[in-house]
């Protein structure tokens, strides 16, 4: 059977902007944990040495996927540097795509990641988890993350990362029928960009809160019902510039809880859907491996 590369969704289990840089990139302070629900590539040989992409996106154009750059700048790194590629290194690309686009989590960077990281093996390149890491952030500042595929605490523009190992709670996580572009929120100008840095125990130890949420909610009325709403049950935080928002429960039952009775609530039901997923300090891809 063909192998399948998982490309998992990740949650901010915290964000705070500590400021601005000069070339406009904000400066941030994040708790990345993986959950267990993801996108699956399987990458198949073609003998003309063509990098396609199989399956259609409707919003995304071929060139512009980042499975498609990421492949690319992948053969472009070995061919610059000389590392032998297999002699018919083509490939067809195939994703079963159920991470939803400007959600927050981080599916772009993650399909991108899997790309790095299978047809380095794929392609027996023999690039380190740091090489992959510096190519991956050409693409997006969250494509490290999923590479270094631990836990962590993410500090600049989300790029210099520290191991951490944190409760693998289960997650209610909703999503929106909104689509939120990331460029949009880090260009408001009243989002909250002055969080004062604090080291990591600080930050542990005081209550999670995500700066983008202030002015998500401002701009997305729906969100901030659900925030509302599941709030009184569980402790629910946007991830990343959202659109998901997701509520931390002890137990798959007491998700499962939460779920049916926010289904049952029968407020704005045709306006989000809800799945529910268990944190993950090593991300499923190496799991997988
Ligand atoms: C906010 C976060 C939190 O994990 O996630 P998402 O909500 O997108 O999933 C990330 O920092 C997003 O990373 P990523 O989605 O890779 O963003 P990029 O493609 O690098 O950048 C998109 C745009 O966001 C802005 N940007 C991004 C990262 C950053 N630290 N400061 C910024 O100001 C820049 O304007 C950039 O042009
Ligand atoms: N393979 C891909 N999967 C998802 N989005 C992609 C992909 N390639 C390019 N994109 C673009 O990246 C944008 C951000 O997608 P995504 O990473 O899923 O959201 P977020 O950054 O909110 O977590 C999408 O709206 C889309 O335009």
């Amino acid at each position: 059977m063909m192998k399948k590369w998982i490309s998992p969704a990740k949650l901010n289990l915290f964000l705070y902007i500590t400021g601005q840089r000069e070339d406009k990139y904000h400066n941030l302070q994040t708790l990345f944990q993986f959950v267990d629900f993801y996108d699956e590539l399987t990458f198949l040989n073609r003998t003309d040495n063509k990098i396609h992409l199989v399956t259609p996106f409707e919003k995304v154009i071929h060139d512009e996927n980042l499975i498609i750059k990421a492949a690319k700048l992948l053969l472009e790194f070995a061919q610059t540097h000389r590392i032998n590629l297999p002699r018919y290194y083509g490939v067809d690309i195939e994703i079963i795509k159920r991470l939803p686009m400007g959600g927050g989590l981080g599916g772009g960077s993650s399909n991108a990641a899997t790309t790095l990281v299978a047809l380095n093996y794929i392609w027996n390149l023999n690039l380190s988890c740091q090489q992959l890491m510096e190519l991956g952030k050409k693409l997006g500042s969250d494509v490290a993350i999923f590479i270094y595929g631990h836990s962590a605490f993410a500090q600049g523009v989300g790029d210099k990362l520290q191991s951490i190992t944190v409760p693998e709670k289960w997650y209610l996580i909703v999503k929106p029928n909104i689509n939120i572009a990331t460029v949009s929120i880090f260009s408001h100008p009243d989002l909250k960009r002055d969080s004062v840095t604090r080291n990591i125990n600080q930050l542990l130890n005081a209550p999670f809160k995500n700066d983008c949420e202030p002015i998500v909610r401002k701009l997305y009325p729906i969100i901030d019902a659900l925030i509302t709403w599941l709030s009184s049950y569980a402790p629910t935080r946007l991830t990343g510039t959202g659109a998901c928002v997701f509520s931390e429960c002890d137990s798959f039952q007491q998700a499962q809880q939460l779920q049916n009775r926010l289904n049952d609530q029968g407020l704005f039901t045709d306006l989000y859907t809800s799945f529910i997923a268990k944190g993950c300090n090593r991300s499923l891809l190496y799991r997988a491996i």
